[in-house]
């Protein structure tokens, strides 16, 4: 036994092969690694060559400079996510989710029961995965490793996929599964999914949401969308339900009930925000473009930025509506249009003539390094598609919010920007977003006034708990080394139920 408890935990982390689940994912293996884990990272083999494309060049280790500079125990693999490099994965979203869903998996015990053969010093005793997996729960019992899952998102949308058989029992979510128990809806006519329109008042640690600012994935009336997305869901948040510790990238000051609601259940930690501002570790999904020198001269706090982060995609209306809307503000902006912004068959989605109109004004990236962009005094103010990495990145530099959530978490994080927090507002009020609307909420946001000025003192106090989360004494700092120390001894645990003569992934007694 004294041999296993003096051994280093070495887990294996597989991030969702997304760039807002990547980010995060290679801070918190740092983190680990430099509170005595070992870490075998895993990227698929597509994100890594999107990285390397990104560069210029293979990107091989990504975690060497890390490594080196930090003496950390960090190891970097990657694996197939079943699909030939070539396909793309945006313009075939369908079938991609189809195969993570069904194929992943296969890949992933192959993965394993290699490394494990292999013999690792120290052995693998743990294994650290997106939320959104579906097969955790039965890879770790089949290689009997500790489980611990990692939520990218707020405790909020957790807490309400959590509770996802309240919201269909109640009405409030008709899986389509649910709607062919009906026999009187087997025709499958679409009002009989017609959802409660309610405020939900049910879900422990969720005062009253509005079922508008549920996650997109939750309102839908779409039949095939909905067996899709919910075979995803209906199993990934049963999955959770067996994890060992669940890990969350949130601030317990930030949202304490429903982290309570959920510590209720099982072990949660809150222990965000998990980033660092000086990462050596190449991240991006798309080359960089430095901004430095566009920023230089600007006043202070005269630039709004704008992303609409890595995922969700914008059609070329929205655009042109946003774009004209920018022009007549006369704010200073940067506007990061990834190349697939509108999809990745429309190459040319801005309004003839708008980069010439914008010279001086606004300057229009593909991607960049977004913590040293907002970091900079000259970034006074961010319009985002309320991803929750962005949320977070914008409070931790004090930028109010301008908001224009798209899809699945971010009209859920949009509530809690506007409605709970009131760090930010809606950059449109309705569906259909317009150009005088744009114009306005961006004077709001940017220019000195009333709405501005509260908007600043609100996320000033926000930036102050983020901060203090994680201190040395914060809660996120504390809650980490509580899961440390949990983790070292779960491991032991499983270790000792596997004695007498039984091998786990090569550790022998
Ligand atoms: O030019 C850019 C734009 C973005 N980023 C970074 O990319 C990440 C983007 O993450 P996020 O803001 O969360 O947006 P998405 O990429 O859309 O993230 C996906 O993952 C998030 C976390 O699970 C969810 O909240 C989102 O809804 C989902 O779309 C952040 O760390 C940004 O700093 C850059 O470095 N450069």
């Amino acid at each position: 036994m004294e041999r296993a408890k003096s051994r280093k935990p070495h887990a294996i982390m597989i991030p969702y092969p997304l760039q807002g689940h990547v980010i995060p994912s290679v801070h918190l293996a740092i983190k680990l690694a430099s509170h005595g884990f070992t870490i075998t990272f895993v990227n698929t083999e597509s994100i890594h060559h999107q990285i390397s494309t990104a560069r210029h060049g293979d990107a091989g280790d990504i975690f060497s400079a890390a490594r080196s500079s930090g003496q950390l125990d960090i190891r970097y693999t990657t694996m197939s996510d079943g699909f030939p490099l070539g396909f793309d994965r945006s313009l075939n979203h369908d079938q991609f989710f189809e195969g993570m869903l069904h194929v992943f998996s296969a890949h992933v015990d192959d993965l394993i029961a290699k490394i494990s053969r292999r013999g690792d010093d120290p052995p693998v005793t743990c294994l650290i995965a997106d939320t959104f997996y579906v097969w955790t729960s039965m890879i770790c019992e089949k290689h009997k490793l500790v489980n611990v899952s990692f939520w990218t998102e707020p405790a909020l949308v957790l807490n309400l996929y959590y509770h996802m058989d309240l919201l269909i029992s109640n009405g409030h979510f008709k899986s389509l599964g649910n709607t062919l128990r009906n026999h009187a809806c087997l025709i499958l006519d679409r009002t009989c999914l017609d959802n409660r329109e309610d405020v939900i008042d049910y879900v422990p640690g969720v005062k009253a949401i509005d079922p508008k600012d549920l996650m997109s994935f939750l309102q839908v009336s779409d039949i095939d969308t909905n067996t899709r997305s919910y075979r995803i869901l209906s199993k990934a948040f049963k999955d959770v339900k067996r994890a060992d510790f669940v890990l969350c990238n949130t601030v317990q000051e930030l949202e304490p009930d429903s982290l309570s609601a959920l510590q209720a259940k099982q072990p949660v930690y809150a222990i965000g925000p998990v980033f660092s501002t000086e990462s050596v570790v190449p991240t991006s999904l798309w080359e960089e473009s430095d901004c430095t020198e566009w920023l230089k001269d600007r006043p202070a706090g005269s630039v709004l930025y704008i992303s609409f982060g890595s995922y969700a995609h914008v059609c070329k209306k929205e655009i042109a509506e946003i774009a004209d809307g920018l022009l007549l503000s006369g704010a200073s902006f940067i506007w990061v249009l990834r190349p697939d912004i509108v999809g990745s068959d429309v190459p040319d989605f801005l309004p003839t003539g708008f980069k010439d109109q914008a010279q001086g004004q606004g300057l229009v990236v593909q991607w960049c390094c977004q913590m040293e962009v907002i970091s900079n005094p000259a970034v006074g103010g961010f319009l985002t598609h309320c991803g929750w990495n962005s949320i977070l990145e914008s409070v931790w530099c004090g930028l109010p919010l301008l908001c224009y959530p798209l899809l699945g978490d971010q009209l859920t994080n949009r509530k809690l920007v506007v409605d709970d927090w009131r760090i930010g507002i809606n950059l449109c009020e309705n569906q259909m977003i317009t150009r005088d609307q744009v114009s306005a909420n961006v004077k709001t946001l940017m220019v000195n006034g009333e709405t501005s000025s509260e908007l600043r003192n609100n996320v000033e106090k926000l930036k102050r708990h983020v901060k203090d989360a994680v201190t040395a004494v914060g809660s996120s700092e504390t809650n980490f080394n509580s899961f440390v120390s949990e983790v070292r001894d779960r491991i032991e645990t499983k270790l000792c139920n596997n004695v007498n003569g039984v091998k786990l992934n090569g550790l022998e007694f």
